[in-house]
């Protein structure tokens, strides 16, 4: 998978050397490049941003840079990437999207700063590849670039080959639309708390049995609105006489 960022802090992804990511990206798993998007700039001042149109705070991002940086990373005689713009006013990230993304031969990824991007950016973009404003939550960053380290991290993690153990994608919180149960290692006693003896047992039915009751009791009391968009199909009578 390709993937490119443009941002006026590309320092910010200093981190993605790191561990598997950085594994990732050694390995050829990911292509990851950074970029500043006052590449795309021409005055002394390699400025970004201007005042709003219509009054209010802040400053808002100019069209031109971006308009140029898209064109350089999305040539029009290539496929295009999906562009994913992080934005409060976005679609929720869900491990959903980290799957459909994950899917993809190449992202790119716009990180805003200021009040945002002109909207004229987006819209000229969706003319020649998708576009998705995203959330990560309902609440207000300084800009995009956080959003979109937890984005990679989403997505990279599920790339083939990235995480040692494919196994645990299948058993972790969100893969099937509920929280993951309750996890233990050794020592089986720690300070007069005991691991639940089932999972001690050996007998692996009962084992998936506990894992999958307890894993709908956190669901149900901590994201009830996950087991409410829980497809019925997806709930058996044993989960409901638990
Ligand atoms: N551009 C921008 C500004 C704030 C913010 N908060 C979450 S995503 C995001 C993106």
């Amino acid at each position: 998978m390709r993937v490119d960022v443009v941002s006026i802090f590309p320092e910010y992804f200093a981190p993605l050397d790191l561990s598997l990511i950085g594994r990732a990206r050694a390995n050829g798993v990911l292509q990851l490049a950074v970029h500043d998007l006052r590449t795309w700039t021409h005055d002394v001042h390699r400025t970004v941003d201007d005042t709003p149109y219509g009054g209010g705070p802040g400053m808002v991002m100019r069209p031109e840079p971006w308009g140029e940086a898209l064109d350089a990373l999305a040539p029009v005689d290539a496929p295009p990437p999906r562009l994913l713009v992080p934005s409060p006013a976005g679609a929720p990230f869900t491990q959903a999207m980290a799957y459909e993304l994950a899917a993809e031969s190449h992202l790119l990824f716009a990180c805003g700063r200021y009040e945002g991007i002109d909207q004229r950016v987006l819209a000229h973009a969706a003319t020649r590849m998708p576009v998705t404003e995203v959330s990560l939550g309902d609440y207000v960053l300084f800009g995009g670039e956080v959003a979109v380290l937890v984005m990679l991290e989403a997505v990279t993690r599920l790339l083939p080959g990235v995480l040692g153990n494919a196994g645990s994608l299948d058993e972790e919180s969100h893969a099937h639309g509920l929280l993951e149960a309750p996890i233990y290692t050794k020592p089986p006693s720690w300070r007069g708390h005991d691991v639940p003896e089932v999972l001690r047992s050996g007998d692996h039915g009962k084992i998936a049995r506990w894992r999958r009751e307890e894993g709908l009791l956190r669901t149900a009391a901590r994201r009830p609105d996950l087991l409410a968009a829980l497809p019925t199909d997806r709930l058996d009578k044993r989960d409901i006489a638990a």
